[in-house]
């Protein structure tokens, strides 16, 4: 698979690598690409690109020095026997090449498992040796937690060292697309599963119709990912079945802290600290309306899954592992049949035209400068108040609302009509964006009745936006 996208981080990282000294963090979820983004960044550079394994630390001292060797062509220091990790780092930083020379720790979290004092000792190293020797280094990890507690957090030695951190997201529908040879339809249905995973994009490129690359993949006991959640939970150490029941009501769409913790029988306050668990490993998000001003404190947050994977995995397979230890495959597809497109894609779209209205207001195609994007809704997250896209322009004194469909049928101006009915209700916007002049969006996957067109030629506060965009 070619390389695909990372622009903006791609440039963070040049930006990085332009300072006296820098010290980068990146992390973030397992198969989301931080090593394939990592050597992208290194191509052309003189780097020491090291990637620390479960083993023994002198086994990982004589992989260093293997790594060092390599990068200084001084082919001595493979057979030297290094016993202590300063030593190592000074080699590398008493080697001048020309340019700023990159040092790269790969699944950091490794390291400090074999060793708790590792972190004590890099900063140590970066204090007194690194940090002046024309050198960035860059710490990576997938361990979300312990990147958090061993590399960012206040009580870890590194702490106030790093010059950056980046939390590595899933890649954008709209970088996908640009490079993929389908139909939108087929990738966003594909995008639903797999959520701009790149590990997992690389299973579903083989053209064939999505239910047969499932069945194989995600629903066949010997699948690559017919386990995914479990080993990515397991990862990160949240295994107790309150996790994943916590995942479960939610993917079954209930969403409201009330309604969960209802469903599983437990009082609300019991099961913030789980909720606040998978918040932090970005498992779950919280959403608030875009009217909140505290959205940290709003109690009308609702909790979505983050993670397209996990909720298709959590609404698909999980309910019926039973059937599928024993190779029945088709109750899934059955259950797909009733309401994947309908609701499951549905909502995965919504998410998607948030990031094409994104891309409209960067590539200039409207004048809009987004300060806050999300949704809006009263007290549930239903159709009736419910507006999938909003965006405020304070700048410009300007909020989008915008209606996402994923029918099979072209939209019709009815749809145009209830959304402004919708705004025009909503009187907790007009309150929070007083005087702002509202443009409405239709986003549709199946184009536009001619009616629609017509209204939207003759006013100039509609856009209508299919697949090639603004229409
Ligand atoms: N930007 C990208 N474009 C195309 N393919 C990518 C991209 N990023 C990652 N991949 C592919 O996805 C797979 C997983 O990527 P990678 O190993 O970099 O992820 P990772 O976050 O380091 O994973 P882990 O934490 O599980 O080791 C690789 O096979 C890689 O080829």
């Amino acid at each position: 698979m070619r390389f695909i996208g990372r622009k903006s981080e791609l440039s963070k990282l040049d930006a990085e690598y332009n300072r006296d000294s820098s010290f980068v963090v990146i992390y973030g979820r397992r198969r989301v690409g931080k090593t394939t983004l990592i050597k992208e960044f290194l191509k052309e550079k003189t780097a020491f690109y090291f990637l620390a394994t479960e083993e023994l630390e002198s086994q990982s001292m004589k992989r260093l020095a293997g790594v060092v060797a390599r990068t200084t062509k001084n082919t001595l220091l493979q057979k030297a026997v290094f016993t202590d990790w300063v030593d190592l780092f000074q080699v590398i930083a008493d080697y001048k090449p020309e340019e700023k020379k990159v040092l790269v720790i790969d699944e950091f979290p490794y390291l400090v498992k074999t060793n708790s004092a590792f972190p004590s000792i890099l900063q140590n190293v970066w204090d007194e040796i690194l940090k002046d020797s024309n050198v960035m280094l860059i710490l990576s990890g997938s361990f979300i937690s312990m990147m958090q507690k061993h590399a960012l957090s206040y009580d870890s030695p590194l702490y106030g060292r790093r010059t950056a951190q980046m939390r590595l997201a899933p890649l954008p529908f709209t970088d996908i697309y640009a490079v993929q040879k389908m139909p939108f339809d087929q990738a966003v249905e594909q995008y639903a599963v797999t959520g701009g995973i790149p590990k997992y994009l690389e299973f579903f490129e083989d053209g064939r119709p999505l239910e047969e690359q499932l069945k194989d993949t995600v629903l066949s006991k010997s699948g690559f990912l017919y386990e995914e959640p479990n080993f990515l939970l397991k990862s990160e150490s949240v295994t107790a079945v309150n996790y994943f029941s916590i995942i479960k009501t939610i993917a079954d769409g209930n969403h409201k802290l009330g309604k969960i913790a209802g469903i599983l029988g437990q009082e609300t306050s019991s099961l913030t600290p789980y909720l606040s668990t998978l918040l932090d490993l970005g498992f779950i998000e919280k959403r608030t309306p875009i009217t909140k001003k505290n959205p940290e404190k709003s109690r009308k947050g609702l909790y979505f899954i983050a993670d397209n994977f996990i909720r298709f995995w959590f609404r698909y397979v999980y309910p019926y592992k039973g059937e599928l230890e024993l190779d029945n495959m088709q109750i899934v597809l059955d259950e797909m049949h009733k309401d994947f497109r309908e609701k499951f894609v549905a909502f995965v779209y919504e998410d998607i035209c948030k990031t094409i209205f994104v891309e409209l207001c960067r590539n200039e195609e409207i004048t809009f400068t987004p300060s806050r994007s999300g949704s809006y809704w009263l007290n549930d997250f239903d159709g009736d108040t419910e507006i999938d896209v909003v965006s405020v322009d304070h700048q410009n004194k300007r909020v989008f609302a915008g209606e996402c469909k994923y029918h099979a049928k072209p939209v019709d101006a009815q749809v145009y009509f209830a959304l402004k009915e919708k705004v025009n209700n909503a009187t907790e916007i007009r309150k929070a964006f007083p005087g702002y002049e509202v443009i409405y969006g239709v986003f549709s996957k199946s184009g536009f009745t001619q009616r629609m067109l017509d209204i939207a030629k003759e006013s100039a506060d509609i856009l209508l936006v299919n697949e090639d965009h603004l229409v």
